[in-house]
């Protein structure tokens, strides 16, 4: 079962891409990290890092480094809590093997599903890996596997590395295994198993092809389908290969696949436009004429702009825009909280942090987290609790 199995094929045009190594790739036969296939991958990541592309490494491994850490530990590995105290051993181990290969910064992200279910920290987090990579750092996100357990987590990294695809916006997710891509059945116990090249849409029969995992990942093809599948209701294509085969992933660099390619639902705007435009709104900002004409050249909305916050939001919450005469406008996350916001309505940015003492935006929504309902705005529908909790500058 090699890569030459798998035709080349083109990898769609990226700027920005998530990569996600297994564990399969990075643990060492006698145990802790080998970097015997991380650093072709590394090589990849640097080649496109000095092309001006941003990547976001989601790896494992942590769990695996551990057992070299601390053997007495991976023995009785068979517990939850013996398997976090490995990963908690092992992740700086994980960190170190990253940092070797680069020389611009490495940074730990610990995340949970809890972190990202949380509209707060989805922003604090979104905001945090995004400004990392403004500073030209390499994130290397992991499962923050501590305090991951059952409803906290989100259960592997394939499916972890696809909701950060999605959090950063990323243009591609590229998942790195052992394998050179799905096979049409479990490509050991399934002599008749065959290539499976492209696949438009993960339908219950593409998931029916996916095994479990082998002797050193957690979820197999399985959780490496569900997160393509979550991808591509993101508008992001995934591309499986092997990160075992030097030839595949040096032609990645070539914009050339040897794996196989999930294609993405729509493209990645619109569907987060998408879901902004259907997402219950918890609040309301009334806007004067003049942030009106912003928000329809494409700008920021800014607190200078709003006079009124209506209803009780936190931030990270979809609240509805809404123009002089009524009229719903927009759509958008909310930077602030309604008891922030209401505090530097009409202020200009820069006094956001001496009202509040702190800031986390210049703008109450950014434009990225904005969608127009409509150019010229439609006849508001009541109502959202409207006049509910009512500030005015
Ligand atoms: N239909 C399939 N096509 C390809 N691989 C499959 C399939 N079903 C199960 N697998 C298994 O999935 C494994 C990769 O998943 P996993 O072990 O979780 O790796 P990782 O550590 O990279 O996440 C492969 O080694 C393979 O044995
Ligand atoms: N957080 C765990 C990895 C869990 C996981 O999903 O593993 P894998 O299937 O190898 O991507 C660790 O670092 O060991």
């Amino acid at each position: 079962m090699d890569a030459h199995a798998f035709p080349a094929q083109a990898l769609p045009p990226w700027r920005r891409a998530v990569l996600k190594v297994g564990s399969s790739l990075l643990a060492a036969d006698g145990g802790g990290l080998s970097p015997r296939f991380a650093l072709g991958l590394a090589q990849f990541v640097l080649a496109s890092l000095q092309a001006g592309r941003e990547v976001v490494i989601v790896s494992s491994g942590a769990v695996a480094a551990g057992r070299a850490v601390l053997p007495k530990a991976g023995n009785a590995a068979s517990t939850m809590a013996a398997k976090q105290a490995l990963a908690a051993l092992g992740q700086g181990q994980l960190i170190a093997l990253w940092q070797r290969f680069f020389e611009r910064p490495v940074a730990q992200v610990l995340l949970t599903h809890d972190d990202l279910r949380n509209r707060r920290r989805y922003l604090n987090a979104r905001a945090a890996l995004l400004e990392l990579l403004r500073l030209g750092a390499l994130p290397v996100v992991n499962e923050n596997d501590t305090v991951a357990v059952d409803e906290l987590k989100l259960g592997d990294n394939d499916n972890l590395a696809a909701a950060i695809a999605s959090l950063v916006e990323a243009d591609l997710l590229l998942i790195a295994t052992d394998i050179a891509g799905l096979y049409s059945g479990h490509p050991v116990r399934d002599p008749e198993a065959r290539p499976v090249v492209r696949v438009e849409a993960v339908t219950p029969a593409v998931l029916a092809m996916a095994g479990e995992a082998g002797a050193l990942g957690t979820g197999g093809m399985r959780t490496k389908l569900e997160a393509a599948a979550k991808a591509a209701t993101a508008g992001i294509a995934t591309a499986l290969f092997s990160g075992r085969d030097a030839a595949a992933v040096a032609a990645l660099g070539q914009g050339i696949l040897h794996g196989t390619l999930v294609d993405a639902q729509g493209n990645r705007l619109s569907a987060r436009k998408q879901w902004l435009r259907h997402a219950p709104a918890a609040g309301q900002l009334a806007i004067d004429e003049g942030a009106r004409a912003a928000l329809l050249r494409g700008a920021s909305l800014l607190p200078g702009g709003v006079r009124a916050v209506r209803g009780d939001f936190r931030r990270g919450d979809v609240v509805e825009v809404r123009a002089t005469d009524g009229a719903a406008l927009a759509r958008g996350l909310a930077q602030y909280s309604a008891q922030d916001g209401a505090r530097i309505v009409g202020r200009h940015s820069r006094e956001i942090e001496a009202v509040l003492g702190f800031r986390y935006d210049e703008a109450m929504i950014h434009r990225d987290d904005l969608v127009l309902l409509h150019a010229a705005g439609h006849p508001a529908v009541e109502p959202h609790g409207e006049t509910n909790g009512e500030t005015t500058a």
